[in-house]
């Protein structure tokens, strides 16, 4: 039986609704609570420098209440790292931030911000905490990755489903084929392989069949869909969509 795929349920965008009006409704701990009862193992919140949606006391509310792992997404920026101290979540993600950018439109480039990287990433481990670096799915930045000693590596599949939300057959095989080949090499330097973003229960699958990918953080469709089938339901068709995934179907 093929292993299975954690599922990390990113809750930033229940907050993005609640911005929209003020107030604290809706609330995403609460979000992050009825995932977890849907079977979620993990819940990701991205503390955005602008706080655009998950808000300092989010993290704190998620850190205090939460029975499963939280993996907080940040900068790689100081206030940030004293935020991920103080806070000692599970897991802290750096992934690269643009404040004009609508979403996280590409990985971190480790090999320009090696140097800068390197103290952050080793005082978030001194911690405890386990670091993840954001990366695009590059099997040429996987050595510079083992060399920052980061325990994991989350793939960025934002490529990937563009070239399917495309339609683009030959698009699609060539993101496929660095998912692939990044996720081997990166296994090869006993680097975790997560991935993420821009995934759905339509194009998830391929993902979930990864062998060396063992956690996918998705968001933004998990809490599109509750739209349609309540939280609870949205979480439960996409863990499906991974297993079915998984097990080749
Ligand atoms: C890093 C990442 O992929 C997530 O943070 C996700 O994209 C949700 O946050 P945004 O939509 O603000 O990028
Ligand atoms: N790191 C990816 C993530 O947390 C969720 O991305 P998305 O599903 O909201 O695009």
């Amino acid at each position: 039986m093929a292993s299975t795929v954690r599922l990390g349920v990113n809750i930033d965008h229940v907050a993005t609704i609640r911005n929209a009006r003020g107030g604290d409704h809706p609330d995403p701990v609460r979000a992050a609570h009825a995932a977890v009862a849907a079977g979620a193992d993990g819940i990701t919140a991205h503390l955005r420098e602008d706080r655009r949606h998950i808000r300092d006391e989010d993290i704190a509310r998620l850190k205090a209440e939460l029975p499963v792992p939280l993996n907080l997404e940040m900068a790689a920026e100081e206030d940030m790292v004293a935020i991920a101290l103080a806070t000692l979540p599970h897991a802290a993600c750096l992934v690269p931030e643009k404040r004009e950018e609508r979403t996280t439109e590409g990985g971190l480039d480790i090999v320009a911000g090696f140097a800068h990287l390197r103290p952050i990433v080793a005082e978030l481990s001194r911690a405890g905490i386990r670091v993840s670096l954001f990366i695009e799915p590059d099997e040429a930045i996987m050595e510079t990755a083992a060399a920052l000693l980061a325990p994991v590596v989350e793939l960025h599949t934002g490529a990937y489903a563009e070239a399917v939300a495309a339609g683009d057959g030959a698009r699609i095989a060539h993101e496929l084929e660095r998912l692939r080949k990044a996720a081997a090499r990166a296994a090869h330097y006993n680097i975790e392989v997560h991935a993420g973003h821009g995934l759905t229960t339509a194009n998830v699958g391929p993902v979930a069949a990864i062998p060396q990918v063992v956690e996918l953080n998705i968001g933004h469709y998990i809490i599109g869909e509750a739209v349609f089938l309540g939280l609870e339901g949205a979480v439960r068709a996409m863990r499906a969509a991974i297993e079915a995934g998984r097990a080749g179907a």
